[in-house]
C-alpha cells in the first residue's frame, strides 16, 4: 500500500515536472526571436522605429514593404551586418544584440548571390566550414548533404560562371544551410531571377525551410510571394512594422487604407459614396473592398445595352449582395486566370475582378453594367490611413 502511495505520488510529481519543463519549452519556442523595441538612423534618416516581434521557433516571417521602408536594414541588423540604436535582439533567451555576425548563428542570403568566382560550387559551400575548421570528412559530409538539399549535386565540380541565376542561388543557400544556422535570413533572393525560376525556388526554399523547422525570415516587396510562403507576413511602411499576422488577416483585414494600398489592390471608398455606391452604411470615413468582393451584372434598366449581354459572364451575386450602382466598364487587364475591369461608378474608377472563363466573355470598353457588392467583404478602417499603429492579429 505505501509501495502504492510512493510510486503514484513519484510519477505524478515526474509527470508534473514534465508538463511543466514542456509547457516551458513551448513558451521558449514561441518566443525564439524576440525583436524588443528596435530602431535605426543613418545620420539624420531614421531607417527603423519601434520594431516589435515575437517569432516562434521553425516560423517562416515575411518582411514585406515598399522600397525603401527598411526590410533590407532591419534584416542586416538582425545578422549583425548593421549595429541598432537602441533595442535588444533575443535569441532563444540570449541577447545577441552586441554580438558580431559570425558568433549570432545566422545564415544570410542575398539578392546578387556573392559566391567566389574562382572557387567550385563544392568549395563555395565548404568556405564557410573551412573558416569554422570543421575536419575535411566532417566538412565533406555536411557539404554533400547540403547539395543533395538544394539538388545541385551533380554541379558540385562546377564554378560559379558555368551556372544558370538560379543554381547559384541556390549555391548561396546552401553556403548559407550548410553552417547549420539556428536562423536563416533572405534577402530578396529570388528578385533577379526569371519567373519561372523564381517560382521553382520559392517553393523549394519553403520546402527546405520545413522540412529543417528552420526559422527564417524573408524579405520581399512581392506581395503574392509574402502571401504564397509565409507563415506570417510583417508589412512594413516607413519604417515601422504596420500590421503583422498570416496571409489571410492581412489579406482580407487590412488595419488602414494603407495597408489596404499595399495588400489586395483594394479599392477605397469615401463614407459619403459607400451609401450611393455600395449601399452600405459606415461611420468610419472611409471603407474598402477587395476587386474580388465586387460583381458585375447586365444593366437591366432602359439604358442597358440588351444586345451585348448575349455572352455576359454569369456571376451569381453573394447572400449579402449589396443593392447595386450603375457604372461603365473602361478598360480590363488579362491577370492570367483573372480579368480585372477599371469600372466607373459615381464619379470613382473602381476595381472589379471577374474569372477569365473564355474570350468570348471579355465586356467591351464602354458597356454599362451594373455594380454590387459583397456587403459581408467591406472593411471600414481607420481614420488616419498613413499613421505607423502596429496591430498583431495571429488569425
Ligand atoms: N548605409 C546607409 N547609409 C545611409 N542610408 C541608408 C544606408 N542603408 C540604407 N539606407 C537608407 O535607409 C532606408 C531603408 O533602406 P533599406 O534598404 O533597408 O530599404 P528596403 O525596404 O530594403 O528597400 P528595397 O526593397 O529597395 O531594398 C532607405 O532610405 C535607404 O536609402
Amino acid at each position: 500500500m505505501l509501495a502504492i502511495d510512493t510510486a503514484t505520488t513519484f510519477d505524478s510529481q515526474s509527470a508534473g515536472g514534465l508538463l511543466t519543463s514542456a509547457l516551458r519549452e513551448r513558451a521558449a519556442d514561441q518566443h525564439y526571436l524576440k525583436l524588443n523595441g528596435l530602431a535605426k538612423s543613418f545620420g539624420k534618416t531614421q531607417v527603423f522605429a519601434e520594431i516589435e516581434a515575437e517569432i516562434a521557433r521553425g516560423e517562416f516571417i515575411t518582411l514585406l514593404g515598399p522600397s525603401g521602408c527598411g526590410k533590407s536594414t532591419l534584416l542586416r541588423a538582425i545578422a549583425g551586418l548593421n549595429d541598432v540604436d537602441a533595442g535588444q535582439i533575443i535569441v532563444d533567451g540570449h541577447d545577441i544584440t552586441s554580438l558580431p555576425p559570425q558568433r549570432r548563428g545566422i545564415g544570410m542570403v542575398f539578392q546578387h548571390y556573392a559566391l567566389f568566382p574562382n572557387m567550385r560550387v563544392a568549395e563555395n559551400v565548404a568556405f564557410g566550414l573551412r573558416m569554422k575548421k570543421v575536419r575535411p570528412e566532417e566538412r565533406e559530409r555536411r557539404v554533400s548533404e547540403v547539395l543533395r538539399l538544394v539538388e545541385l549535386t551533380d554541379q558540385a565540380q562546377r564554378f560559379p560562371h558555368q551556372l544558370s541565376g538560379g543554381q547559384r542561388q541556390r549555391v548561396a543557400l546552401a553556403r548559407a544551410l550548410v553552417v547549420e544556422p539556428q536562423i536563416l535570413l533572405l534577402d530578396e533572393p529570388l528578385s533577379a531571377l526569371d519567373a519561372r525560376i523564381r517560382r521553382h525556388l520559392r517553393d523549394q526554399i519553403r520546402d527546405i525551410q520545413k522540412s529543417l523547422g528552420l526559422t527564417t525570415l524573408f524579405v520581399t516587396h512581392d506581395q503574392e510571394e509574402a502571401l504564397l510562403l509565409s507563415d506570417r507576413i510583417f508589412l512594413m511602411h516607413q519604417g515601422r512594422i504596420l500590421q503583422q499576422g498570416n496571409a489571410e488577416s492581412l489579406y482580407t483585414r487590412p488595419v488602414d487604407a494603407t495597408a489596404a494600398g499595399f495588400m489586395g489592390h483594394y479599392n477605397l471608398i469615401g463614407r459619403e459614396l459607400a451609401r450611393p455606391l455600395l449601399g452600405y452604411e459606415s461611420d468610419s470615413p472611409r471603407v474598402a473592398l477587395r476587386p474580388e468582393a465586387l460583381y458585375l451584372q447586365p444593366d437591366t434598366s432602359p439604358q442597358g445595352q440588351q444586345d451585348e449581354y448575349a455572352n455576359f459572364p454569369t456571376q451569381p451575386l453573394p447572400d449579402n449582395a449589396g443593392p447595386g450602382c450603375p457604372g461603365v466598364i473602361r478598360r480590363h487587364q488579362l491577370l492570367g486566370n483573372i480579368v480585372r475591369y477599371e469600372v466607373d461608378c459615381q464619379g470613382l474608377r473602381l476595381n472589379v475582378d471577374v474569372l477569365n472563363r473564355s474570350a468570348r466573355q471579355l465586356l467591351p470598353r464602354h458597356l454599362r453594367v451594373m455594380l454590387h457588392a459583397d456587403l459581408d467583404e467591406v472593411q471600414a478602417l481607420g481614420g488616419n490611413e498613413t499613421a505607423a499603429t502596429s496591430q498583431v492579429s495571429h488569425g
